[in-house]
């Protein structure tokens, strides 16, 4: 059961907070603070161990978030094909989750998952893909060529520069490439506090939009696109606890556009 703001232990204090507001953003009435790896980590285990949720919970409502941010920036009528790009933690499973829900939309996902995560919950979610003919592609090159939208699902806020292999070359094949890109929760080989790397493989990765789940992340301030925010599982509790918005998510939806600031000063 899910206790009350009052029983909720507060034992540690966001270190970094940051507020985004942005010309769309501003107009919404709506401005977003971020929260640092560290913070993020610690409020998804509040959200299981104080929140009474299970992981599979918070994982499905975050690919939920995703494919509905897919369904927004880009529609069917933009084209149907759509690779994810599923790295070996959650973020890559938040990738998974939205595949299945992207194939009930009516879209044709296929998925490229060069390092599988161990984790049983990655092999469940595998073979209810499975289950709906849903294509694991092992040539990357050739999958980017022929899909009309990439969901960058490989990292999120657990990222650690510098990138190892086989993940390189596949950053600079995301960079590189006309094909639109959504990224899930940060782009992919940007530091989740400093940003887009210096040098190498992600120096010019720029996705055309992104969606942060729970709460935009720090690295947000180097990002220019279209922004939304998603997982609508964040309590009132848990975001005084970190010091963070709740979004106003409308009506059923799971995902709210906001904006970025490029001006804001940090
Ligand atoms: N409350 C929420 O918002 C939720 C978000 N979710 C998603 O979970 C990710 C964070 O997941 P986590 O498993 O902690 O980490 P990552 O997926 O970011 O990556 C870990 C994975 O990647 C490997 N790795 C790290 N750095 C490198 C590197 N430089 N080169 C190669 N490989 C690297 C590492 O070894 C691990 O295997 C969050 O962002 C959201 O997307 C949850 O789904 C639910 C709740
Ligand atoms: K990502």
């Amino acid at each position: 059961m899910f206790r009350s703001s009052t029983q909720i232990k507060h034992t540690s204090y966001p270190s970094r907070l940051i507020r985004y507001s942005s010309r769309y953003s501003r107009a919404l009435n709506m401005s977003l603070k971020a929260i640092s790896s560290k913070d993020a980590a610690a409020l998804d285990k509040d959200l299981m161990d104080v929140g009474g949720f299970s992981l599979d919970q918070l994982m499905e409502l975050a690919g939920l978030s995703v494919s509905q941010a897919v369904y927004r920036f880009h529609p069917l009528s933009k084209g149907k094909r759509v690779l994810v790009v599923c790295g070996p933690g959650n973020n890559g499973g938040d990738g998974l989750v939205a595949a299945r829900h992207l194939a009930h939309y009516g879209y044709t996902p296929s998925i490229y998952y060069p390092k599988q995560g161990k984790n049983e919950l990655y092999a469940r979610l595998k073979t209810q893909l499975e289950n709906l003919s849903v294509p694991f592609v092992a040539d990357f090159t050739a999958a980017v060529d022929s899909t009309d939208l990439i969901i960058d699902a490989i990292f999120g806020f657990s990222f650690q520069k510098p990138l190892r292999e086989p993940f390189p070359s596949i950053i600079s094949q995301l960079e590189e490439t006309k094909v639109p890109v959504l990224s899930v929760d940060t782009p992919s080989s940007w530091d989740i506090q400093e940003g887009p790397p210096k040098e190498g493989p992600g120096v010019k990765f720029m996705p055309g939009a992104l969606i942060s789940l729970t709460a935009p992340k720090p690295c947000v301030k180097w990002y220019k696109g279209r922004h939304f925010v998603g997982g609508r599982f964040l309590t009132k509790s848990i975001a005084d606890k970190y010091d963070l918005d709740v979004p106003e998510y409308a009506g059923i939806d799971q995902i709210v556009e906001v904006g970025v600031n490029a001006d804001e000063k940090l």
